[in-house]
């Protein structure tokens, strides 16, 4: 089976590739994809750059072009939810776009026509995660993440979004991920680990803790890969 595994930085799929062998490097599409085995199944790793154009880009690409079968995004994101803290993980059970907004017409935050506020991940891979998670005492939340091309640094903004779309924590790339696998039958699943809170220390807290929340995610994601 072919599985991708995306990141959106660097650092969020460089803790996937230094646990590879034999890693092989492809230039597509003004990106760069890595192939490797890992078990039985034959692996695809890509960081997307950042954001929802760049993110559906390599999603579309690692499917179309490579054969993905399976999508899983690995990184970091900000927590709206209190219960959400520092190096906490996050799996997505669905995720809207926060910054989409056609409400000038009567629609919905979110919403478009013939598109929908929320697409739901796939609930095989989230069944994996959760038994993963109590099999090796990992803590991990299950909540809605909103998607916006922005790095939310402000605590109105960051309420207002929570308010809005009832979401647990806030990033740049897993819902137009979500619409690309869903428009192209990919079950998919997205797994963040929290580096900040999204308010004024957000900047700040996101430098000091992108690798090891980083890290969380790349870790959690194998022991998923070890059930495919
Ligand atoms: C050089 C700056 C790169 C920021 C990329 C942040 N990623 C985007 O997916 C995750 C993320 C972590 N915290 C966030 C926040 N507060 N707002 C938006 N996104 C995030």
């Amino acid at each position: 089976m072919v599985v991708g595994v995306m990141g959106a930085m660097p650092e969020e799929i460089d803790p996937i590739l230094k646990r590879l062998e034999n890693v092989k490097k492809h230039e597509v599409a003004d990106n760069v994809y890595y192939t490797a085995f890992y078990g039985s199944l034959d692996l695809v790793v890509a960081y997307s750059k950042i954001g929802k154009v760049f993110s559906a880009l390599t999603a579309a690409t690692m499917i179309e072009k490579f054969g993905v079968q399976k999508m899983l995004f690995s990184g970091v994101a900000g927590a709206i939810s209190p219960a959400l803290h520092i190096g906490d993980l996050v799996a997505a059970t669905k995720l809207c776009q926060h910054d989409l907004d056609i409400t000038a017409f009567g629609h919905p935050y979110g919403y478009v026509p013939e598109g929908k506020v929320y697409v739901e991940a796939d609930p095989r891979l989230l069944e994996i995660a959760a038994s993963v998670a109590y099999k090796q005492g990992v803590k991990l939340k299950r909540g809605i993440i909103a998607t916006g091309d922005q790095f939310v640094a402000d605590a109105e903004r960051k309420a207002w979004i929570g308010q809005t779309f009832n979401a647990d924590a806030l990033e740049m790339e897993g819902a137009s991920v979500a619409v690309v696998c869903d428009a192209l039958g990919v079950p998919f699943f997205v797994l963040r680990a929290i580096s900040d809170a999204a308010d004024m220390d957000a900047g700040f807290d996101f430098d000091a803790f992108l690798q090891s929340s980083a890290v969380k995610s790349a870790d959690f994601i194998f022991m998923i890969l070890d059930e495919l």
